[in-house]
């Protein structure tokens, strides 16, 4: 009996690199990167996650490989809502046909404007959702990340994704002050592409770069100054070319990045009332996020801020978990559309 009218509510981070979905009651079953692959002449969709990303870069004239979110917010809404629509079915395959249409929690940027926070709900209907909320990505990251964010007590968290860094400081079940710049790993790697670019003449792919970040970028001081060899297109005679590029090389052409984030912290800490300050000093800052893997982004903001930090458990799956814990709470969202989606300070 309880088949019929039986739900499965899920949690969604939509996110600019990868798109993970949790189903209530089993947790993260969809973990795929954002990426769609359409053909451009019927404009049917090819691919959808870990299969069009492999075609980046590889593709022939009428198949175009798209990334239809950009900086944390829709860029391309239809392929959004195609891509959503996929991962849910997908996430809740084995249910019943006779099941209810989901509630769906899915979060989005701090900085989002009111209307870009419209198309994501909108989109997430469009897939499939009965009903859908959305839940500020930093809190929700927190949430993940075990934090205390129903107490008196103030913590914070920087969320280090594809398209934003996301820095809120949250006590009480509400984020008290919150930053969102939309600098965060993809400018990582465009940095990386512009950086050999520059002084190797080669010209590398998005998904080269990402690997060159992930292997040798560190933030701020090198300590082993490790090479990698990495092959691109020669731009002064468009032949195939293999240089050594260093870790120090790579430490330099993310100095920027890296600076922009730190600047972010300190911006968020100097908004943060005195009492709410003090507990982060006592607790330390989290971060979150695929970026909060790169080597020594810990210890550069520690130093900085001089206040401990540390890095969360799963970092790339923090938001998806906590969007899919805050699915326990839908009946504050569903009386405050609001909760935890604006900061109280700007
Ligand atoms: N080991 C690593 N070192 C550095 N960066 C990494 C590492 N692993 C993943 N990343 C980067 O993390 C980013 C993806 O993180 P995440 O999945 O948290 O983002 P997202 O939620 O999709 O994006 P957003 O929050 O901006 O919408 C990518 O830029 C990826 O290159």
């Amino acid at each position: 009996m309880g088949k019929l009218s039986f739900s499965q509510d899920l949690g969604i981070d939509l996110g600019t690199a990868n798109t993970l979905v949790f189903v209530k009651g089993k947790g993260v079953v969809v973990r795929e990167p954002s990426v769609v692959a359409k053909n451009i002449e019927t404009n049917e969709i090819e691919a959808v996650g870990d299969a069009a990303k492999n075609m980046i870069g590889r593709t022939p004239g009428n198949i175009a490989v798209i990334r239809p979110m950009r900086d944390g917010v829709i860029a391309d809404y239809d392929t959004t809502s195609a891509m959503m629509r996929y991962y849910m079915n997908k996430a809740m395959k084995q249910r019943s046909l006779f099941a209810k249409k989901p509630s769906v929690m899915v979060c989005v940027p701090s900085g989002i404007t009111l209307v870009e926070e419209r198309a994501v709900i909108d989109a997430t209907k469009q897939a499939g959702a009965k009903e859908a909320f959305p839940i500020a990505e930093p809190f929700a990251a927190a949430i993940g990340a075990g934090l205390p964010v129903w107490e008196p007590t103030g913590s914070m968290i920087v969320d280090i994704g594809g398209g934003t860094t996301e820095v809120a400081v949250i006590s009480l079940g509400g984020i008290v002050t919150s930053m969102s710049i939309r600098i965060a790993g993809d400018d990582m790697d465009e940095a990386i592409i512009n950086y050999i670019r520059k002084n190797h003449n080669l010209l590398i792919g998005e998904r080269s770069a990402e690997s060159i970040k992930i292997e040798i970028g560190t933030a701020g001081k090198v300590k082993e100054n490790k090479e990698l060899d990495i092959r691109g297109r020669n731009l002064l005679t468009g032949l195939p070319k293999t240089v050594t590029i260093t870790a120090e090389e790579i430490s330099f052409a993310l100095e920027d990045t890296v600076h922009a984030i730190v600047e972010a912290v300190k911006n968020t800490l100097e908004k943060t009332p005195p009492e709410l300050a003090a507990d982060i000093m006592d607790r330390g800052i989290v971060l979150s996020g695929g970026g909060a893997l790169l080597h020594n982004l810990d210890k550069v903001i520690s130093d900085e801020t001089k206040i401990p930090v540390f890095i969360t458990e799963n970092p790339l799956d923090s938001v998806a978990i906590g969007t899919g814990k805050s699915l326990d709470y839908i009946k504050q969202f569903r009386s405050q559309p609001n909760v935890a989606t604006r900061p109280s300070i700007e």
